[in-house]
Formats: structure tokens, C-alpha cells, sequence
């Protein structure tokens, strides 16, 4: 059976969201952001191991309330994390031992499913790269250095990117080490994979996805657990 591990950045500073705790750690419901997505991945039989990735004066406290208070004990480390998400997720794909897969996964997000992890690792052994994104409901308008309208793409063809995203994992440390190497930054982890020339299939993700950036998103995100525990 193969071996997949997902990789958890979540060492960023939430600067966005404005609170004392860093979001991760914020309550959501029952149990803090972090625990829910990990939660997630600990319940999936599909997932190996877990790395978590976290600010280097966070780790003890992730640890503690996190990791050991709900016992997710397939996370296999905890790590620090870098100045960006992309180097944090550098980091984590640095401390794989042995996978044949791995899944990336922002801690922010903790209303993926299993259903969308299940159909993310199928998916990968067809396609070796493959995101979970969903078309996008607004109109979008590429703007010009002085706030003027510059082009309007077609709707159509626009999806807005969530996590997880799937790889093989040769493939996606081949794609790391190059862009670290040359100094290319993204802000996702599959623009580093395009770059090699390897197409990434895109899967139906969810609009419960959200990413936890601003307060009225863990508002939302409360209302959405609420519904589905009825
Ligand atoms: N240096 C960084 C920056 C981000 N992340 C993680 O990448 C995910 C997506 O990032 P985002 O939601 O933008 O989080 P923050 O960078 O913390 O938010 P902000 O920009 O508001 O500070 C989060 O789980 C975040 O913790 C990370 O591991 N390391
Ligand atoms: C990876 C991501 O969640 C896809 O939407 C997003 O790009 C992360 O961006 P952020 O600026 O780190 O929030």
C-alpha cells in the first residue's frame, strides 16, 4: 500500500485576523482552527503520517494544546516553519522520510472533508498533481497600476484554488527545491509544479472550504460546523 503523508503549514502570523492568538489556535466551536483540520487527516485511513508546520515559539504550545490534548498521535512531527508559507511547506516536504505522496494542506482550512481528501489521493495516482478548487462566483477584473480596469477574463474558465492539494512526492520536491534554488515564489504549491511543465488537474473542492483569514470567516465557518452536526 502506498505511503502518503500530508503536510500541515500553519506557521503563519494570521496578521490578518487580529487577534492576540495566533488563528490556528483560535476556538472554533468545540476545539481550537488547527485541531479541526487535523482532525480530519487523523480520522482519514487513506493518510500515513501527519507533519504539522508551525512557528518556531509555537511548537511547545501546539504540542500541549493540540497534538496531545485530542491525541493525534499519526503526527509524526512538528516542525517550525519559514518567513512565507512556501517555505514552510519546504520545510515540511524536507522532513519526509519515505512517501509516495503527499498531501498539502493549509491549517487555516478546517472545513475540508474527507470525501475531498479521499477523492484528492484517487485522483493523484491518475494525474500525480491535482488541487481542489471551485469555480469562482464573482466577475474578475485584472487591474492596472492605477486602479483602472485592464481586462475582464471569462468567468468560465475561472476557478479559485483551495487546499488540499496532491502530488507525487518526487515530483513536488523536484519542484521546491528548483524554485527555492532560483528564487521563485508562489503562492500556492501547484504554480511550482506548472512551472515544471506538469499539468495539475482540478478536482470540485467546496465553498464550505474556507480559508480562515479575517474574523467574520471563523463566523461563518461556526455557522457551517453547527449546520452539520444537526
Ligand atoms: N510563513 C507562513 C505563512 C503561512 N503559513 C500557513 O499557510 C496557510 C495559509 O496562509 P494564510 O491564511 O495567509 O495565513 P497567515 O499567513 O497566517 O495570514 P496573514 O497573512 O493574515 O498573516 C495558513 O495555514 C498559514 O498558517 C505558514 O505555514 N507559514
Ligand atoms: C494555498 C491557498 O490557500 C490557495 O488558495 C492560498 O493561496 C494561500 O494564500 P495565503 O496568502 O498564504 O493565504
Amino acid at each position: 500500500m502506498e505511503s502518503i503523508t500530508a503536510i500541515i503549514p500553519a506557521a503563519g502570523q494570521g496578521k490578518r485576523m487580529k487577534s492576540k492568538l495566533n488563528k490556528q489556535y483560535l476556538s472554533l466551536l468545540d476545539k481550537p482552527v488547527l485541531a479541526h483540520t487535523v482532525e480530519v487527516f487523523q480520522n482519514c485511513d487513506l493518510i500515513t503520517e501527519i507533519i504539522v508546520v508551525v512557528k518556531e515559539d509555537e511548537i511547545d504550545y501546539c504540542r500541549r494544546k493540540v497534538i496531545e490534548k485530542y491525541n493525534y498521535n499519526k503526527v509524526k512531527a512538528l516542525i517550525r516553519g519559514g518567513q512565507s508559507r512556501q517555505k514552510s511547506v519546504h520545510n515540511g516536504l524536507q522532513s519526509v522520510d519515505n512517501a509516495d505522496y503527499v498531501l498539502i494542506h493549509d491549517g487555516a482550512r478546517p472545513l475540508l472533508t474527507e470525501d475531498m481528501l479521499c477523492r484528492a489521493v484517487d485522483q493523484v495516482k491518475d494525474y500525480k498533481a491535482v488541487g481542489v478548487a471551485v469555480p469562482v462566483k464573482d466577475t474578475i477584473k485584472r487591474i492596472d497600476n492605477d486602479g483602472y480596469v485592464a481586462e475582464t477574463p471569462v468567468r468560465d474558465k475561472l476557478w479559485a484554488i483551495q487546499t488540499p492539494q496532491a502530488f507525487e512526492y518526487s515530483l513536488v520536491s523536484e519542484a521546491y527545491n528548483k524554485a527555492m534554488k532560483e528564487g521563485i515564489s508562489g503562492t500556492d504549491t501547484s504554480i511550482l509544479v506548472e512551472r515544471l511543465g506538469q499539468k495539475v488537474k482540478l478536482i470540485r473542492g467546496s465553498y464550505e472550504n474556507l480559508k480562515i483569514t479575517t474574523p467574520e470567516d471563523l463566523i461563518n465557518a461556526e455557522a457551517i460546523i453547527k449546520r452539520r452536526q444537526q
